[in-house]
């Protein structure tokens, strides 16, 4: 059987998506979607997405995400703007889209060439002596570092990951250095790649909101430079937490190809 794909990147975070409204795929494909994300065996990717039809009347469709490994995982907020670009494409939407997610409902839009994703509130923050936990759709783990750019995040990345308290379930890990008032620069390890992506748009949600729950920012709007290039994430701090929390960045289609199996 022979099926289009689609590859897609926000800020260096790619992505294979297929087209599944007709249900040709089932998700317990774990082998072949693990080896179409197989950089050397496969198209090569950091994870995978399937574009289905909606559940309810409110969606435009539905997102089911998959990590590099094959397995369905949680929420992946670049793979979110991604869908919303390939549906977009599709013309399953204009510019604006609500849909359904393996963590509940997003809306989104298009607007000057960049995806707005409206993530899920965070209404609560771990805090520890030398990093922060929160679940942002995904589970992270962040924490500030000096050196940035030299830091072993692969090593230090994959301990964590594998460590105590997060064990085999595990956690993205995010390591942020302050760039200035409300600009900061992350390198994040992600679980299901298991190493070092270019860019996490989860990850990037959960250092902004820890930037400012840990007062290193005052502001509700901040850049957060990642190594495929920069987001923006704006959000409004209320007595409960953090809401009308948006990624903001770019999505792009890098090319269309046919794969047998
Ligand atoms: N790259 C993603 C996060 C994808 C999920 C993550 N690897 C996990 O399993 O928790 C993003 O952009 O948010």
């Amino acid at each position: 059987m022979t099926l289009t794909f689609y590859k897609y990147q926000g800020t260096g975070n790619d992505f294979v998506i297929i087209d599944n409204r007709e249900s040709i795929l089932s998700k317990n494909n774990t082998k072949l979607f693990a080896r179409l994300c197989d950089r050397k065996f496969g198209i090569g990717a950091d994870g995978l997405m399937l574009l289905e039809l909606p559940q309810n009347n409110e969606d435009d469709f539905t997102m089911v995400y998959f990590n590099a490994d094959g397995n369905e995982s949680s929420m992946c907020g670049n793979g979110g703007r991604c869908l919303v670009a390939f549906a977009a494409f599709l013309g399953v939407i204009r510019d604006r889209a609500t849909f359904t997610a393996i963590d509940g409902k997003h809306h989104a839009e298009i607007k000057n060439g960049l995806v707005y994703l409206q993530m899920q509130d965070v209404l609560e923050i771990e805090k520890y002596d030398d990093h922060l936990f929160l679940d942002t759709g995904s589970p992270h783990h962040v924490t500030m570092v000096d050196g940035l750019s030299e830091y072993d995040v692969e090593n230090v990345g994959r301990r964590i990951r594998n460590g105590a308290p997060y064990f085999e379930a595990g956690s993205n890990v995010n390591f942020v250095e302050k760039r200035n008032g409300s600009s900061f620069a992350v390198r994040t390890y992600e679980r299901g790649v298991e190493d070092e992506t270019l860019s996490c748009g989860t990850g990037v949600t959960a250092v902004a909101l820890s930037m400012h729950a840990t007062k290193l920012t005052d502001k509700e709007a901040v850049s957060v430079q990642t190594q495929g290039g920069e987001l923006k994430v704006t959000f409004k701090k209320t007595e409960n937490g953090y809401e009308d929390i948006f990624l903001i960045g770019p999505a792009e289609q890098v090319f269309k190809g046919e794969f047998s199996w």
